[in-house]
């Protein structure tokens, strides 16, 4: 449901299922003067895509970690789908992890695997059957545009191919939520656009997107929902949004 001071417009709230749902959330670091987090009340729904912007600092990775439970609120609640997320427990924290899709700057492929075994090796620890891997990884590999490279190392690989990889790995279990922190940060624009039109078709399947980002040709050319952080307070929530303000 929408939350108090929502800026965006009315939606259709019938139907609405909330994938994350950061409720007063604050969060200090011991050893920072300012809070990281500061009462941030945001909510983002299943199939939504979000950008969450903002300077250095202002709060974008943390905001990302309480999700995984890399990290703890100092107060209020994070929700992911139906779980509450700062009262889970640790023994619960890898079934949490399983339906949320990771994509980083730096790709984080396993070097000494091929492109297949990459993301085979997502599924296999989680306990998939061999079979279901064998169909599910070509399938994805497909999906992304790399159906010829399955035998390749990452080192093999561009920057853009590397990241698709990252992608399919992140994608191949089918999460509720997809994260990316900064996934094009490594990337030319005309790179990065392929990504980004992945990540919509992503997107376009039913997986909520959230990413993190400084790219500021990429926010404006997809004009979607844009949550904007400035020293860890929430100051721009916005549907079709773009960058800066008034541009
Ligand atoms: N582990 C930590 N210990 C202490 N302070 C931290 C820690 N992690 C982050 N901070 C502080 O919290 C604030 C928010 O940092 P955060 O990394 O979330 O920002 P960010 O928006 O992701 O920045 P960037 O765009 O540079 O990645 C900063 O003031 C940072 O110095």
């Amino acid at each position: 449901m929408p939350t108090s001071g929502d800026r965006r417009r009315p939606r259709a709230w019938l139907h609405w299922l909330s994938v994350i749902r950061l409720v007063n959330v604050s969060k200090s670091y011991k050893t920072s003067t300012r809070p990281a987090l500061d009462k941030v009340n945001v909510e983002v729904g299943k199939g939504e895509f979000a950008f969450l912007i903002g300077p250095s600092g202002s709060g974008k990775s943390t905001f990302l970690k309480l999700l995984l439970k890399d990290e703890v609120p100092s107060s209020g609640d994070v929700f992911v789908g139906d779980t509450r997320v700062n009262r889970l427990p640790g023994r619960r924290v890898p079934q949490l992890r399983q339906t949320i899709g990771c994509v980083f700057q730096d790709f984080r492929l396993l070097q000494q695997k091929n492109v297949y075994e990459n993301v085979a090796f997502a599924l296999e620890v989680i306990g998939k059957r061999e079979a279901n891997i064998k169909q599910v990884v070509p399938e994805v590999l497909d999906m992304v545009g790399l159906a010829g490279k399955s035998h390749r190392l990452p080192h093999e690989l561009s920057g853009g191919e590397q990241q698709r990889v990252a992608i399919a790995r992140a994608f191949v279990n089918r999460p509720l939520l997809l994260l990316a922190d900064e996934p094009t940060g490594n990337l030319d624009p005309e790179t990065s656009g392929g990504i980004m039109l992945l990540l919509d078709k992503i997107n376009r399947t039913g997986t909520t997107v959230l990413m993190a980002t400084h790219d500021h040709e990429i926010v404006d050319s997809m004009r979607r929902r844009v949550v904007e952080l400035q020293l860890g307070r929430l100051v721009r929530d916005e549907e079709r949004g773009v960058y800066g303000v008034g541009r």
